[in-house]
């Protein structure tokens, strides 16, 4: 398959970005501008446009205030096609469209982009909900039948606990059995998927300079083999409670580094390492299933305070068909720059010289910078539900 490549990207009402086509080159396009003014939005709108998933908890924010609706058009090429990807956005629904064809966020070319953000910390310093969320999002890209189960499954748990509420028990073992059947799948697959995904994270942690070894296991609350036998077992506490306490959707996905759980004992600037380690994990694994690369949106490279950390997404974005990277200053070696300026991009002669060093870190190279705090806010990526 070929690359996804983003040929350009025309936006309408999206939080503050000014109504524009912008056309992107093949390699890298660098934009840099001041707190503020746009630059993570259309990244954002982006992501949003080749992969069809947003993590913002309303799609109300990514209308522009005062207006009711918004709208996000990427003209993607991949294998000689264009094809055109329309996200429309109203309150509450979003509509997605190929080619004028109404589709649903599986039917999106799946290794459509990777989206690398200071925020990926809450990944490690996170509640679950984040991780699982990460893990899910990728697997729902490498397999659109891991997304519909996913789906299925959330429904049965919310109709579930629906009926919990109500003290339907008689109804139980009906939900039971479609809980076990689609839960289990979900189980065995991230258990599949998670041999791989270790791997490259931790040769992808190790590639950022950390010398303490990164380790993934899932933290199952329940196991394929005993799964019904759980459900029964603790149907009293569940009908207390009015919810659903055991399954996939209460597993997490355990980040131990140096042999300690990262959440609780990583520094901030091993955390970020880690974080950079899973997206890049991300990219790998999306590469190997597609045999092409993603499009790689990079937030903030200049967050990233270590030099080392620095470079190294200046790398991968080098090594990559197609990388859009922001910054308060300008990336070095990009193919386009633009500058960025309330809501508005435009074109700027393009940067020769490298980057002014970055102030010395005392800490060793590629690791635990403590500099400035991350941001809040969901760390990774699901798809929402599709429009009415
Ligand atoms: N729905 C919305 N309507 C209008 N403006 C919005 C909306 N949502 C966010 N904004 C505004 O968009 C602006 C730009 O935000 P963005 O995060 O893209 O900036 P940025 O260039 O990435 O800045 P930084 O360098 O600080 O990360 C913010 O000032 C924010 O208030």
């Amino acid at each position: 398959m070929a690359p996804v490549r983003l040929e350009s990207l025309s936006t309408l009402n999206y939080r503050n970005l000014a109504p524009e086509t912008l056309s992107f080159p093949a390699g890298v396009t660098g934009i840099f501008g001041e707190n503020g003014a746009g630059k993570t939005n259309l990244l954002e709108a982006a992501y949003l446009a080749l992969t069809g998933q947003t993590d913002v908890t309303r799609l109300e924010q990514l209308i522009q205030a005062g207006e009711t609706e918004a709208y996000v058009r990427a003209d993607v090429q991949q294998g000689g096609s264009l094809s055109i990807q329309e996200v429309g956005l109203g309150r509450g629904r979003r509509q997605l469209k190929v080619d004028g064809v109404r589709v649903r966020t599986g039917d999106l070319p799946r290794g459509g982009a990777v989206w690398i953000r200071p925020e990926d910390s809450e990944l490690v310093f996170g509640a679950p909900a984040g991780r699982r969320a990460y893990l899910d999002s990728l697997l729902s890209r490498l397999s659109a039948r891991y997304g519909q189960q996913l789906s299925r499954y959330e429904r049965t748990v919310s109709q579930r606990n629906a009926a919990l509420r109500g003290g339907e028990e008689w109804a139980m073992h009906v939900w039971d059995d479609v809980l076990v059947k689609l839960g289990t799948e979900i189980m065995l697959v991230r258990r599949r998927a998670l041999t791989r995904l270790d791997e490259l994270a931790r040769e992808a942690n190790a590639g950022l300079g950390s010398r303490k070894t990164l380790t993934l296991t899932l933290s199952e609350s329940t196991a394929p083999e005993t799964y019904a036998a759980d459900l029964q077992s603790r149907r009293a506490e569940e009908l207390a409670r009015g919810s659903t306490v055991t399954g996939p959707h209460r597993d997490d996905l355990t980040l131990t580094l140096g042999g300690f759980p990262a959440s609780e004992y990583a520094s901030r600037g091993e955390g970020r390492t880690v974080a950079l380690a899973l997206r890049r994990a991300e990219l790998e694994l999306l590469r190997e299933k597609f045999g092409e690369d993603p499009v790689l949106l990079l937030d903030d490279f200049t967050a990233e305070l270590d030099p080392h950390r620095r470079q190294f997404l200046l790398d991968l974005a080098a090594s990559v068909p197609q990388a859009i990277v922001t910054g308060t200053e300008c990336a070095p070696g990009a193919a386009l720059t633009l500058r960025a300026h309330s809501g508005r991009f435009t074109p700027e002669p393009p940067l020769t010289e490298p980057p002014l060093p970055a102030s010395p870190s005392l800490d060793p190279p590629g690791l635990e910078s403590t500099a400035e705090p991350v941001g809040a806010g969901g760390a990774a990526l699901r798809s929402g539900g599709e429009g009415p």
